[in-house]
């Protein structure tokens, strides 16, 4: 049996964050992004949505550049020959070197296809198990401490399972100081997006005192080897996200001790499938992971959830409502979190209904790609 895929279409959606978003590399206010669509014979649509940003901060990738990527390759090697399962496009995409958001927003759009064809819900199809998931949420710098504090309050009340704060060079310790002072048992992390080298070891270490759960990525995007050595002058575990983009790169973080947990983004990995990977080599090593946040719309926020009921998934991650960045989300019913807990859809796919008149609203051009086999 292969998978039918009658046609693909590229949409570019412009959507207004309800507040600015600051990391240590930059402020997101506009979130652009591309929806991939993957339409059957019968009319049943998969959906994936590319988390690259506008400017290449996070990532060397981009809104355009991974609009090029679909475009001009991956879609044609998802054409070129009968798929019979989603697991085989790594394969396939490995034609192409990188460009991994790219290639998880259409492995995304047709592992929902393929869940929708089979009539199961995602989450089941790639072995997960959890009925409900814990959150957390990824609070951006703020103008001032006593805003982070007031911010911070809001989603404590809401019953959002940790907090992670963003840290900088000069919005760090005295930063989680007042924190922790004002929140002495609060789940807490700091993320820095690797805004520091080793040369701040020394400030980094003052941070131990204050029992967070972890600090995420603190050293350069690329780098494992420092991270290690970093890990071995803390007491606090590392984090990593921006240097983990493989299972490869997985692997070689764990036998180094560049960190004791991981942050897994499907976009980051290349896909579902590789996300899976990195999940089952750290259940295998005892190291826990967690599903990390791009500012996703709801169809990349479904996939999250999704993930996010493997086992191994044990911390909360950054998949926080709809609510939290949009007036009005692409989905329905929106991403909802009550008591820190997502209840996970059962309907098949991604298990949410894209709102196509939601969609429409925020696009701002379209693109459709048929498929020459099955035409
Ligand atoms: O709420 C979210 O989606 C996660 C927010 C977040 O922390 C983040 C947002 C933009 C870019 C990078 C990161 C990150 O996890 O490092
Ligand atoms: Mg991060």
């Amino acid at each position: 049996m292969t998978i039918s895929i009658e046609y693909v279409i590229l949409r570019h959606l412009h959507m207004e964050l309800k507040s600015p978003f600051t990391t240590s590399f930059g402020t997101f206010q506009t979130k652009e992004l591309i929806l991939v669509e993957a339409v059957d014979c019968d009319g049943v649509s998969g959906w994936g949505e590319s988390v690259a940003f506008s400017a290449p901060w996070y990532s060397e990738e981009t809104v355009k550049t991974n609009w090029h990527m679909l475009e001009e390759f991956l879609v044609p090697l998802l054409f070129s020959e009968p798929l019979r399962h989603p697991a085989e496009l790594p394969e396939r995409f490995a034609a192409i070197r990188q460009n991994n958001m790219a290639k998880a927003a259409l492995e995304g759009a047709v592992w929902d296809l393929y869940a929708k064809q089979l009539g199961v819900p995602l989450y089941r199809l790639l072995g997960g198990t959890k009925r409900e998931i814990e959150v957390g949420v990824s609070i951006g710098i703020q103008p001032t401490v006593a805003d982070l504090l007031q911010v911070i309050e809001r989603y404590v009340a809401q019953g959002y399972r940790r907090i992670k704060v963003k840290i900088k060079p000069g919005w760090d310790v005295d930063v989680i100081r007042d924190v922790r002072r004002a929140f002495p048992d609060v789940p807490l992390m700091a993320d820095a997006n690797s805004a520091y080298t080793l040369a701040d070891a020394k400030r980094l270490q003052a941070l131990d005192e204050f029992g967070l759960m972890m600090i995420e990525q603190p050293l350069a995007a690329d780098d494992l080897i420092d991270h290690a050595r970093l890990q071995a002058l803390l007491e606090t575990p590392l984090c990593l996200d921006e240097s983990v983009r493989s299972y490869d790169d997985a692997r070689k973080a764990l036998e180094l001790g560049s960190c004791r947990i991981i942050n897994i983004k499907i976009g980051r990995v290349g896909g579902l499938e590789e996300a899976r990977r990195i999940h089952d080599l750290c259940l295998e090593r005892g190291v826990p992971v967690w599903c990390g946040g791009m500012l996703e719309a709801g169809v990349g926020r479904a996939h999250n959830i999704a993930i996010t009921t493997l086992e191994n998934f044990t911390l909360p991650g950054d998949t926080a409502a709809s609510s939290h960045y949009w007036e009005r989300d692409i989905i329905t019913p929106e991403v909802e979190v009550q008591g820190g807990l997502i209840r996970v859809p059962d309907a098949p796919g991604i298990g949410y209904d894209v709102d196509r008149r939601q969609v429409e609203r925020y696009t701002q051009f379209a693109k459709l790609f048929h498929c020459a086999t099955t035409a």
